[in-house]
């Protein structure tokens, strides 16, 4: 029987949760201190363990079939590959920062000015779009120096918390793009790859859906239950159990897990006690 093999990163930003992602999916990988590749025990995939960048070749040329990499390195390298899932991790921007007081009204203001990026590709993309050229300095790394060190005026690269742009006095200017890491696949898959991948994202969606939810319990009057669940809907609908004690019922549904403490406060006010929100592992619809 045919294996799919997925790319990883070796190391880096996006190797842990990768890993995870893989493992919560009930995947067992068994893998040795630095090996560049590892079968799966109960599952017919292969993990090779590669950088990110040069990931997108690989799936042209068929040397891997699948791939968790960053959706930023897909539009950068790998805008003909397909986003088959967006995984809801390693999320970032792609955006221009400049030196902190130099001001900046729109990106005409850099006509002319060099701009240093390990995305060439993409600003080059996004100044075409804006009707303007850019003047790119490609660097492969540590570009927020670039500017203190008189190598460019201006540079594009990854903001997550804005610390590293921060320590070198620089501030963002515009946002090019938002990134999270993506599942993605090379072109041509055979049927075989093709059986394997659908079972693997059924998987992966049942993990992303149940973590974005909370199983909710909470107990209410009787008279409160109908004004409660107009507040919870749940899945299809919320059950309602009686307890113990007369005239109480207890609720039991499924909410978004960003949903919650707006709810928090109506449910109380309608007579909600004893709310307990417990994780969920994995979730079929
Ligand atoms: N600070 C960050 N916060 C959140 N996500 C990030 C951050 N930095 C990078 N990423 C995401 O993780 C991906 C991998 O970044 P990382 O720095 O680990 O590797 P890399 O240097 O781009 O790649 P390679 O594996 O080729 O060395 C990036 O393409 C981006 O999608
Ligand atoms: O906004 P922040 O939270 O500071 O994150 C942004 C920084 O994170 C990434 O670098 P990383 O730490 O991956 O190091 P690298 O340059 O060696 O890839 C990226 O290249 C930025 O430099
Ligand atoms: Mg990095």
């Amino acid at each position: 029987m045919s294996k799919l093999k997925i790319a990883v990163q070796k190391s880096g930003r996006l190797n842990e949760e990768s890993m995870e992602l893989l493992n919560n999916c009930g995947i067992s990988i068994d893998n040795g201190i630095d090996q560049l590749k590892a079968e799966a025990r109960n599952f017919p995939l292969e993990v090779l363990y590669l950088r990110n960048g040069d990931i997108p070749q690989y799936l042209r040329d068929g040397v891997v079939d699948i791939a968790i990499v960053g959706e930023n390195t897909l539009i950068e390298k790998g805008s003909d590959l397909p986003i088959i899932e967006k995984l809801g991790f390693s999320k970032c921007k792609v955006s221009i920062a400049i030196p902190k007081d130099i001001e900046y009204k729109s990106i005409q203001d850099l006509r002319g000015k060099k701009i240093a990026t390990s995305y060439p590709n993409t600003v080059n993309q996004y100044f075409k779009s804006k009707g303007e050229n850019a003047d790119i300095h490609v660097i492969n790394g540590s570009v927020e120096i670039a500017p203190n060190i008189g190598l460019a005026e201006a540079i594009v690269d990854i903001v997550s918390s804005g610390s590293t742009l921060f320590k070198n006095n620089l501030k963002e200017v515009e946002v090019m793009l938002k990134s999270e890491a993506v599942l993605t696949s090379s072109p041509n898959l055979s049927t075989d790859k093709q059986v394997i991948l659908d079972k693997l994202q059924f998987r992966i969606q049942s993990v992303l859906k149940a973590r974005d939810s909370k199983y909710v319990l909470l107990n209410a009057p009787n008279g409160k239950v109908q004004d409660i669940i107009k507040i919870l809907p749940g899945m299809k609908s919320p059950t309602v159990l009686p307890l113990a004690e007369e005239g109480w019922s207890s609720i039991h549904t499924v909410i978004n897990k960003d949903k919650f403490w707006d709810v928090i406060d109506e449910l109380k006010a309608k007579g909600a006690q004893g709310i307990l929100v417990c994780p969920i592992e994995k979730m079929v619809l």
